[in-house]
């Protein structure tokens, strides 16, 4: 993580409502400059002077959706990378449109979702719950498919992560179930993608596999240390270990596989 902490990218984040200051501290924590900015009228002038910009749509309206895609647009034309987290894809058909609108409007670097969500974006039916996977499918094969389509680099997130270009593929084993019963993980991971992607910007898919192995090894030292408190102190811990745990000692731990 020295990298990271000495380049200090700044991360602009149009994110959701319940996650912005759990997503602000763990960007922190891992040596990132996080910055939260809405407004149509100064959206476009953050993209441009950011590292990277994520695009989470967890608590989507119409104004921040057109927002966002000014933004985009914006670091497009820098060649910014720009991540986008379809959060509760599949929910409603408004989250669809608008998602549908942001591809078609954005050049998406990275879409980070779990199952539910990616299947969704492809289509199917009834594989969330909110914003969360209802699904057991095979997510190297969702992932790999969702790449072709889409044409971007995705992330598939869940017990197994896997990140996929649509022929490259990297499959990761870290992490803890304890993730899913603090609210903002995923969202938060998006951001680290973000960060990952904007110190990294010759071997995208590389970067982000080491950017989710890093957050598993963080959540396995997290739980090991609040295991028998419960999922409240899991989550200060995790923040503990985003900000104490070096790459060079996590990278023992990795469970990365390129298949
Ligand atoms: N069963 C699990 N075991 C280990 N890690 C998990 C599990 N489920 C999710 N994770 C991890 O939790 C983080 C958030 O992923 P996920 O829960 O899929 O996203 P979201 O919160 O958007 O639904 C990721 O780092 C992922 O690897
Ligand atoms: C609960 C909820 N509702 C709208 S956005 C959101 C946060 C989802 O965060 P995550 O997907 O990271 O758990
Ligand atoms: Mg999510």
């Amino acid at each position: 993580m020295s990298t990271l902490r000495q380049q200090n990218p700044l991360i602009h984040c149009m994110t959701n409502l319940v996650v912005t200051n759990f997503t602000a501290n763990g960007l922190l924590a891992i040596g990132a400059s996080p910055v939260m900015a809405y407004a149509k009228e100064e959206t476009h002038e953050m993209a441009e002077a950011a590292d990277a910009l994520l695009l989470n749509i967890g608590t989507p309206s119409e104004t921040v959706v057109e927002s966002m895609i000014h933004a985009g647009q914006a670091a497009n034309k820098k060649g910014t990378p720009v991540i986008l987290d379809p959060v509760g894809a599949g929910a409603t058909s408004f989250r669809n449109e608008m998602i549908a609108r942001i591809l078609q409007h954005v050049d998406i670097t990275l879409i980070r979702g779990n199952a539910g969500e990616i299947a969704a974006i492809l289509g199917e039916v009834g594989t969330v719950k909110g914003v969360d996977a209802q699904i057991k499918t095979d997510p190297v094969v969702l992932a790999k498919r969702a790449a072709e389509e889409l044409k971007t680099l995705i992330v598939v997130t869940g017990e197994q992560d896997v990140v996929t270009d649509g022929s490259r593929t990297v499959t990761i084993k870290n992490g803890h179930e304890w993730l899913t019963r603090v609210v903002g993980t995923g969202c938060l991971l998006g951001g680290v993608l973000a960060a990952y992607l904007a110190i990294n910007r010759d071997d995208k898919i590389k970067a982000a596999a080491e950017g989710l192995a890093y957050y598993g090894v963080a959540a396995e030292r997290a739980y090991a240390k609040a295991s028998d408190r419960g999922v409240a102190s899991f989550q200060l811990e995790f923040l503990d270990a985003l900000s104490t745990l070096s790459e060079e000692e996590a990278e023992s731990f990795y469970r990365m596989e390129w298949l």
